[in-house]
């Protein structure tokens, strides 16, 4: 669906992206749009900060859930100057961003030197050949229902 708006809203990431390339941060530039209309930019900060998840997508929703004062991003849009990774879209789906729109896509950013590729492989590689292994090992005496325990008993919880 090509509208005016996702063109005005990923020029902006888009413009973002190039600043922030200027400003010492990586080639992105994501903007969440509420429903009221506010808007919350992020941008890439992973070598600036030394914070591997400082991708702009994931620090647009930390800004808007800071400025909107919520943790429940549902029915605003985010909209992002590269096709988002996997930890960015698990961050969007967490978040309950209701829409995501992106500008360039993945195979533009591998041509960058970003690939992103192998994050998306990783969930389509059996679990033993996977490049990073996950392992369940020595959970048996580590108590670990303990905490769903109590924070299923727990009367002021909020649940998300
Ligand atoms: N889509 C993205 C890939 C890598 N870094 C970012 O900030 N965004």
């Amino acid at each position: 669906m090509k509208t005016l708006t996702n063109t005005t809203y990923l020029a902006k990431a888009v413009g973002i992206a190039v600043d922030n390339v200027l400003n010492a941060g990586g080639p992105f530039g994501a903007l969440v749009v509420s429903p009221d209309g506010r808007t919350f930019e992020g941008v890439n900060r992973v070598t600036a900060n030394n914070d591997p998840t400082a991708h702009a997508e994931v620090v647009a929703i930390r800004n808007a859930c800071q400025g909107l004062g919520t943790f429940d991003l549902t029915g605003s849009v985010l909209y992002s100057s590269c096709e988002p990774c996997p930890m960015c879209l698990a961050s969007s789906l967490w978040a309950r961003i209701d829409r995501v729109v992106f500008a360039a896509d993945r195979h533009d950013a591998a041509r960058a030197g970003f690939d992103d590729a192998v994050f998306y492989d990783y969930f389509d590689t059996p679990a033993e050949n996977r490049l990073m292994p996950v392992v369940r090992d020595g959970a048996e005496e580590s108590g670990y229902l303990e905490p769903f325990n109590i924070w299923s008993k727990l009367e002021t919880r909020i649940d998300y």
